[in-house]
């Protein structure tokens, strides 16, 4: 954790016994079983384990996408069962910032304009939201390709934008799912310093779904998905 959040900085995340359970085939698969996971804000935290264990489950969970079986996740005091689909939408735009393994672009629009959609759709004006969007394109290493459109960007291109688009309303908490990817090293760094830049600047808290080693190790914590339930790596 950063030295200027301490043990108490407010929590930003909580799940309590969070249980997911799928019945789509011929068994019940219990993915998530009675997890319980803390987050405080400017805490980075990432999230490890083998493929199939339920990380895109739990991201999902947490970012309101899907509702689990039992159990509650709850964002800055709000329990998001207790949020109907558009107010939880509302919640998410206030919030959360995602980056997704795939990220989503929309294709049509370019990437000034993509970085810039949150800010749209919360309702601001769309020369300032784009204003904000440059400056986010800018510490990600983007703004010479912002006229681009996604089809026309490199994977990791693509990749950056979709970071600058879930930094750009200032969110409480982050989720991302295998950030850096697509990046090369250089790149990556470029981006794990803005990180570390945003959970100090201003408290924004950090999920990091990764099987990146180095990515996770430079996290405050790592906690290993295993049987349902995350276990604090040494
Ligand atoms: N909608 C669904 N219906 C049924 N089973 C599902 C569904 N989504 C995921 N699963 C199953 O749940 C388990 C966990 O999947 P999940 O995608 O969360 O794993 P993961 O840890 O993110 O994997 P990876 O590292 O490969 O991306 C897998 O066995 C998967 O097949």
């Amino acid at each position: 954790m950063s030295e200027t959040t301490s043990t108490q900085a407010p929590v930003m995340l909580q799940c309590q016994s969070l249980t997911r359970t799928y019945n789509e085939g011929p068994q019940d698969l219990t993915v998530l079983d009675s997890l319980d996971l803390e987050v405080r804000a400017g805490e980075r935290v990432a999230i490890v384990g083998s493929s199939g264990s339920g990380k895109t489950t739990l991201l999902n969970l947490l970012g309101g996408l899907d509702r689990p079986t039992d159990g509650r996740v709850v964002i800055a005091d709000q329990p998001l069962s207790g949020l109907k689909e558009a107010a939880l939408g509302q919640f998410r735009n206030r919030y959360i910032g995602f980056v997704y393994q795939f990220h989503h672009l929309l294709a049509e629009f370019t990437a000034v304009e993509n970085a810039a959609l949150p800010l749209i759709i919360r309702g601001q004006a769309k020369k300032a939201a784009e204003q904000r969007a440059m400056q986010i394109l800018e510490r990600v290493g983007m703004a010479s390709r912002a006229d681009h459109k996604p089809g026309e960007l490199s994977g990791g291109e693509r990749q950056r934008v979709a970071i600058a688009r879930a930094l750009v309303t200032d969110p409480s908490l982050v989720l991302m799912d295998e950030p850096t990817g697509n990046l090369d090293q250089t790149t990556a760094a470029t981006i794990l310093a803005l990180m570390d830049e945003l959970a100090q600047e201003s408290a924004c808290a950090f999920v990091i779904v990764t099987h990146d080693v180095g990515l996770a190790a430079h996290q405050d914590r790592v906690m290993k998905l295993d049987a349902g339930k995350l276990v604090a790596q040494p």
